[in-house]
């Protein structure tokens, strides 16, 4: 069935309002305009940052809207000037765009785009500044330039990575996300040295990464915190040598963490998007150099803080959105380092589900056991 430049009815899980249960409907899919990509989505992971936006706690999250961000899937049809894609090769898209073209492209310093984040952060294409998706005539708003729990989505050409068609999209979906994005807090951000004392703050998805990650830079000891004791077995499998959960201790985890390690660990990451607990991942940083990276997304309202001798001291405090990749260039990078089995993914895959299960899916995200749950598109 020919469907390049006719609008495509298909399934996708539409966020009506914040917090109430995400609702499988028909959605009208437009064909991609100029610089436009449409992606035939075959498998989805969700993230924490989903369910965040869910929560209505995120300042640009737009109802009715499609999530998803953590996906792979197969080029259906690509709309005029779009020369880097076409039609049937295998993708992931990107939520951090990389133009090559604009200032933040151009400046060598980051993996942050300028080109379509305007119009990415308030759910719409950036070509007439409209949805693609609709129901009935009423338009949906886009999520993350990538809305990935839609059969079908429209992106931009600046947030597609074209991949090995050798790879597994089942499984390398979630290089849309989570595991490069621990992995590279890790080797872009923090750009951590053999020998090192790492402290992971959170052992979800995203710190068991940064763990992985810590490991291949020859860190010395990784040390991962976590309130639930359970994660400590298998964070073994992923770098973590020590462990420690911050309600056995009566003194503050920074504290915990000095005494533990001389003065203080080389670099911290914190995983979890609690403001309380960033300050103490900067805190446990040992004076002069220790770095902290902030990974976790916190709601919009709650802020940072810690006395500024903290830094008068020389510990350094960063941020890191996608690890610091820039997105097209690497992501088929990282999926190649996957098919050589330098990377782990299938390892952070706990539950494979279908799109009809999305609101089984996020409760289960709530279980100490699950890390990421893959959605079948079209089962
Ligand atoms: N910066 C980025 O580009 C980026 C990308 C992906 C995800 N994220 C964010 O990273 C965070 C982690 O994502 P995830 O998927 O690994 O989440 P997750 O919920 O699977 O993992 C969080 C872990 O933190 C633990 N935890 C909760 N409160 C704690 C506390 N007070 N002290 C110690 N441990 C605690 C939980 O038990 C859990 O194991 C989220 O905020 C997500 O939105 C950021
Ligand atoms: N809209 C949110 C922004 C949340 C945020 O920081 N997102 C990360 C990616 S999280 C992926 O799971 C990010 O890349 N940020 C950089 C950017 O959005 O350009 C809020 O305002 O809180
Ligand atoms: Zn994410
Ligand atoms: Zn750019």
């Amino acid at each position: 069935m020919v469907t390049q430049g006719q609008v495509i009815t298909c399934k996708a899980a539409v966020a009506w309002e914040p917090n109430k249960s995400l609702v499988i409907e028909d959605v009208q899919v437009a064909p991609p305009q100029a610089g436009e990509v449409r992606v035939k989505v075959l498998y989805t992971a969700l993230c924490h940052t989903d369910a965040y936006t869910w929560s209505g706690k995120d300042p640009e999250g737009l109802f009715p809207c499609v999530l998803g961000h953590e996906a792979a899937g197969i080029v259906e049809s690509v709309g005029e000037g779009v020369t880097e894609v076409q039609a049937g090769d295998h993708v992931i898209p990107c939520y951090q765009a990389e133009c090559r073209e604009c200032k933040f492209c151009k400046s060598g310093k980051t993996n942050l785009c300028g080109k379509v984040r305007a119009a990415t952060g308030v759910g719409v294409m950036m070509n007439d500044r409209k949805s693609r998706f609709s129901i009935n005539g009423k338009p949906i708003y886009h999520f993350m330039g990538t809305s990935t729990f839609s059969q079908y989505t429209v992106v931009h050409d600046v947030s597609v990575a074209k991949i090995d068609p050798a790879a597994p999209l089942e499984k390398v979906c979630l290089l849309g996300c989570g595991v490069p994005t621990g992995l590279g807090a890790v080797w872009n951000t923090a750009k951590v040295e053999p020998g090192s004392i790492v402290a992971v703050f959170g052992l979800g998805t995203v710190g068991l990464a940064v763990a992985e990650g810590a490991k291949a830079a020859g860190a010395s000891r990784i040390i991962g915190i976590d309130i639930d004791s359970k994660k400590f077995d298998r964070a073994k499998n992923f770098g973590v040598t020590e462990f420690i959960n911050p309600k056995e201790h009566e003194k503050p985890i920074q504290q915990v963490i000095v005494d533990l390690t001389d003065g203080g660990v080389d670099y911290s990451f914190e995983c979890i998007g609690n403001v309380s607990v960033m300050r103490a991942a900067l805190e446990c940083c040992h004076k002069g150099w220790g770095t902290s990276v902030i990974v976790g997304v916190a709601a919009s309202g709650q802020e940072i803080s810690t006395r500024p001798f903290q830094l008068v001291t020389g510990r350094v405090w960063k941020g890191t959105a996608f690890g610091g990749f820039k997105s097209r260039s690497q992501v088929p990078t990282l999926v190649d380092k996957y098919l050589k089995k330098e990377i782990k993914v299938d390892e952070y895959i706990t539950h494979n589900m279908t799109l009809t299960d999305i609101n089984k899916a996020f409760d289960l995200m709530h279980d100490g056991e699950c890390l990421r749950v893959v959605l079948d598109m079209f089962v």
